[in-house]
């Protein structure tokens, strides 16, 4: 079996004056899972139910393996659907409940029965057949459902915060099941969540969205590394911004933050083309943290930045917060007027820092990413 190709071309989705979804751009390759990941009200759920038949663009269109299917309905399309709630018909067993959709498509009971416990195998149900729904837990009943959702081979299928309902272990359980499930056989997944971290660990590509637009798509990696705006910075992990802009003087050009705490001369190339920043952002693992050289912490004063070196931040500042979670240790840090995070893991040869120490903060320009 191969994914489904699949292509939003111009959608708009509108409800009287309101547009849920706006000129709406998306191509999903054959085999790719893609998540629309955003906050509640961003329209993730009108896109997934747009390309699931059960809502229609009011403009563009939708298209699957080339064809336009922007009028279709949800029946004649070929796909599988898993939503938050399981979905399960309670009064049928387990077996039924796969059976069902097979059976309405006129399949022989033979190839039904070989079907059905080949789908129960691919979630690890066996042995389960003759249940009611009641009697699974709540992992066990969405395994069910997403097993009915794949038992008629479908080259796509669609969710819709499938592992809402489960707490985090199985949660975290669940997604690599889930991923190794569509990459064994090679299906096209729109997923969508409003978890960032379900997001980065299951997906092949992220598209952001933020008030039924797109923000920016991307992979995983380029997401968190590199993003363009300030509500992907936000959105898509933790992070520091530092509200600032580029000034050139002379044949300098630094970035200097609203507070004059943080100066950094640019690097050629360091902020976009013809795009004037508004901030800046490092992850809190970005930032390297070493005790303050002698008094000159004190000297310099809290927050009191260094000269602008080319390429790289250097800023004073005090441990106000040191919470330790195992793996790392989570710092707050008073840097002047500004608050940095810093996250340091709890390594071999890593220096544990105290409350009230004085510290020099540093991070590379590449690692100090300008934002619109
Ligand atoms: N049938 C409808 N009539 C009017 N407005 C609607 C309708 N369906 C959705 N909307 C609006 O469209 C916007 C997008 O909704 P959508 O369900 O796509 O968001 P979402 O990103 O999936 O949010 P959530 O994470 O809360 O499910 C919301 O403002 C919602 O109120």
């Amino acid at each position: 079996m191969r994914g489904a190709d699949v292509a939003f071309s111009g959608v708009t989705k509108s409800y009287g004056a309101f547009d849920a979804l706006k000129d709406f751009e998306l191509a999903i390759r054959p085999g790719e899972f893609l998540t629309l990941l955003g906050p509640s009200g961003s329209g993730k759920t009108t896109s997934l139910m747009l390309l699931a038949g059960f809502a229609f663009p009011s403009r563009g269109h939708v298209l699957i393996n080339g064809r336009d299917v922007s009028k279709v309905p949800s029946y004649r399309r070929d796909q599988g659907i898993v939503f938050q709630s399981y979905s399960l018909f309670p009064h049928m067993t387990i077996e039924q409940n796969l059976a069902f959709p097979l059976e309405t498509r006129g399949m022989a009971r033979g190839d039904i029965a070989r079907k059905t416990a080949d789908a129960l195998t691919m979630v690890r149900l066996d042995g389960f057949q003759g249940r009611y729904p009641d009697q699974l837990s709540g992992g066990q009943q969405q395994r069910v459902a997403l097993a009915r959702a794949l038992v008629a081979d479908p080259p796509l299928l669609l969710m819709d915060e499938p592992l809402g309902a489960l707490d985090k272990n199985l949660r975290e359980e669940m997604q690599l099941e889930i991923k190794h499930i569509q990459e064994s056989l090679k299906l096209t997944v729109l997923y969508v969540t409003h978890d960032q971290e379900e997001a980065l660990t299951m997906s092949d590509r992220i598209v952001v969205m933020n008030e039924g637009r797109i923000q920016q798509t991307g992979t995983p990696v380029e997401l968190y590394e590199r993003p363009k705006t300030r509500f992907v910075a936000e959105f898509v992990g933790d992070v520091n911004i530092v509200p600032g802009r580029v000034e050139t003087a002379g044949a300098r050009t630094c970035f200097r933050s609203e507070d004059g705490a943080v100066a950094m001369a640019c690097p050629p190339g360091w902020a976009p083309d013809g795009e004037a920043p508004s901030c800046a952002a490092v992850r809190p693992e970005k930032i390297a943290m070493d005790l303050a050289a002698g008094p000159q912490g004190q000297e310099r004063g809290q927050g009191h930045g260094h000269e602008p070196e080319l390429g790289r931040v250097r800023i004073d500042g005090r441990i106000r917060e040191a919470i330790y979670l195992g793996q790392m240790t989570r710092y707050v840090i008073d840097a002047g007027p500004a608050q940095f995070v810093a996250k340091r893991m709890s390594g071999p040869g890593e220096r544990r820092f105290q409350l009230h120490d004085e510290v020099t903060l540093s991070w590379f320009a590449d690692d100090f990413v300008a934002l619109r």
